[in-house]
């Protein structure tokens, strides 16, 4: 199946439901925005997804492999983990080289050495930073390890690319370049790609469809230029007209 679905999903914090979906359906091969005010469940259906949090109730279809997601055992998260790569607002670098953060994934995968240079070299490449490969990664400025956290998920060649607020710090021209990438890397490779961003311009450039979630639920979904031009609910249309309270 050419599709990732969630079904009749529930997660719970202390007690308290923060995210309840019936069903959502993201199409293979498409970029879809995430969008909505702070605290909505943005971050926790990410998560969600990519097996960091455990909801009490779910199931996922990823791809054809259906999951029960309140169920899942570490062992069976590891294969399915491995079909995602997921870039948070914050990168979490190693106490290493910026070529081994990007081989990190390759290495787990158990590819050959010359195999891992090869594309860990691609992606510098493709970030802009290959003369930065020999550096400690700890001493790279935000928007550099930035680009660095996209290589390093881009290298491993994810069916689904996760991407939570990416480009939240950084400037303008990292913005750019890190636009350019995800563009670039979904052209050749058509990854299904969920975006969480706060910045709509954004979500108008690289989404072919958004979400937008409110008070834990999906409260509308559209391809991105009716998303924008035709908001329905009236949430959506405070929200893309600036009148929503956050
Ligand atoms: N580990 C946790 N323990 C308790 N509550 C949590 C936890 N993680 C998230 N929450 C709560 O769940 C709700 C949804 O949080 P989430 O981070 O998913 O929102 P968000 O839409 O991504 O917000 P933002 O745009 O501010 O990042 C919030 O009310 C948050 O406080």
């Amino acid at each position: 199946m050419n599709r990732l679905e969630l079904h009749d999903l529930e997660v719970t914090f202390g007690g308290r439901t923060v995210l309840q979906v019936e069903q959502a359906v993201f199409e293979r091969g498409r970029i879809y925005g995430i969008v909505g005010p702070s605290g909505a469940g943005k971050s926790t259906l990410l998560r969600v997804i990519n097996l960091l949090e455990k909801p009490v109730r779910g199931r996922m279809d990823l791809f054809g492999s259906t999951v029960d997601l309140s169920t899942l055992s570490y062992r069976q998260s590891v294969p399915i983990q491995r079909q995602m790569a997921f870039v948070a607002q914050k990168p979490s670098m190693f106490q290493a080289t910026v070529f081994d953060n990007v081989a990190l994934g390759l290495r787990y995968r158990k590819l050959d050495r010359n195999q891992i240079s090869m594309r860990v070299e691609a992606a510098l490449e493709q970030v802009e930073l290959s003369h930065l490969h020999s550096q400690q990664a700890q001493t790279l400025s935000g928007g550099e390890a930035q680009r660095i956290a996209l290589a390093r998920a881009l290298v491993c060649e994810p069916e689904l690319l996760l991407l939570d607020e990416p480009t939240a710090s950084l400037d303008p021209y990292n913005i750019t370049i890190f636009e350019r990438v995800i563009q670039m890397f979904h052209r050749d490779r058509r990854t299904t790609t969920l975006m969480i961003t706060h910045n709509l311009p954004q979500a108008k450039r690289l989404a072919d469809a958004c979400l937008f979630l409110h008070k834990g639920r999906i409260a509308e979904q559209a391809d991105t230029d009716r998303f924008f031009q035709r908001p329905v609910s009236e949430e959506l249309q405070d929200f893309v007209f600036g009148r929503m309270i956050c």
